[in-house]
């Protein structure tokens, strides 16, 4: 038997069809279009090419983009600067910081100092806020990509023991939260590099989120026969791209969203679907 595939690539490009004709309906109501912002710092070559990514998804979907990047050596009050440019920028309705910062920046500072209207990551204090209190907000993009490609296969959440390895801000701790509310019903153990026994909660999981970046982390011998496993670890590599699930696995699982192919391409899509949904509000609300 081998796991049928969570297939992120293909679903993330029907949400992107999906969302380009909302975009079309928007302009028809004469609001405002939307555009999304994106902040670089440095030159990572790895964010460099998220970043780029996204400016092409935006095309697509008919999504204006603003991009400003910064050298490395950038200073807090540099950063600061281009985050109060955005907020002030009416053409900028949506906008993310790229992360990780360079060490010599305060990454939380930079994201309070965000308007959270214009929050198109979910990762602003207050949103997150929200996203623990459940009331409206954007929501992280990793977590909301995970839930839309579970829903879109019809993969069971409700009741599900999903086992999330890695509490990151940007994944392992906000999924946790997104599926536990009443709309989703999962229970859920979060594991970390504090956990005893890794293999023994993995195995009890019916869906298996794989965020701690760490290479091949979860063998076949941990998963439980028929379990979805979604891998989100990116590791460059020598050899390329490694995700934390072995590649075993797939004899194991019932499904599989790889890495890549799985996961990444609907953060892309859910970030795009945030900035659609900001956009959307603003037209309702004049
Ligand atoms: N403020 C902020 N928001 C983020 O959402 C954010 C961030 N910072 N920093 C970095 C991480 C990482 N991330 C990815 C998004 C898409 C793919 C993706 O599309 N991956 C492709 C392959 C990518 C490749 O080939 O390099 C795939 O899995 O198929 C990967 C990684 C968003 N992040």
């Amino acid at each position: 038997m081998t796991a049928q595939l969570l297939d992120g690539k293909a679903t993330a490009a029907d949400i992107r069809r999906e969302l380009a004709e909302r975009v079309a309906k928007l302009a028809v109501g004469g609001g405002r279009p939307p555009g999304l912002g994106t902040v670089l710092v440095g030159d990572d070559p790895g964010s460099r090419a998220y970043v780029a990514g996204k400016h092409r998804d935006c095309a697509q979907v008919g999504i204006a983009s603003i991009r400003r990047d910064l050298p490395a050596d950038a200073t807090q009050r540099q950063v600061e600067d281009v985050v109060d440019e955005l907020n002030a920028d009416p053409a900028c309705t949506g906008y993310i910081v790229q992360l990780p910062l360079p060490a010599h920046l305060d990454a939380n500072a930079v994201l309070a100092r965000m308007d959270p209207a214009k929050d198109a990551d979910g990762l602003h204090p207050v949103n997150l806020g929200r996203l623990v209190l459940g009331t409206e907000a954007p929501l992280p993009c990793t977590p909301r990509g995970i839930v839309e490609l579970l829903r879109r296969y019809e993969v069971p959440i409700a009741g599900a023991r999903v086992c999330v390895v890695g509490r990151g801000i940007t994944v392992g701790r906000p999924i946790g939260l997104l599926l536990t509310r009443r709309s989703e019903n999962a229970t859920v153990t979060l594991c970390h590099t504090g956990t005893k026994g890794l293999a023994w909660h993995v195995r009890e999981a019916d869906i298996v989120v794989a965020a701690a970046g760490s290479p091949g982390l979860i063998t076949k011998d941990m998963l439980r026969p028929g379990a979805a496993v979604l891998d989100v670890g990116i590791t460059r590599t020598e050899h390329g791209l490694v995700g934390d699930i072995h590649p075993e696995a797939a004899q194991v699982a019932g499904w599989i969203a790889p890495m890549p192919g799985g996961v990444g391409p609907m953060t892309r899509a859910m970030l795009l679907a945030n900035v659609v949904e900001a956009a959307e509000r603003n037209a309702t609300a004049v």
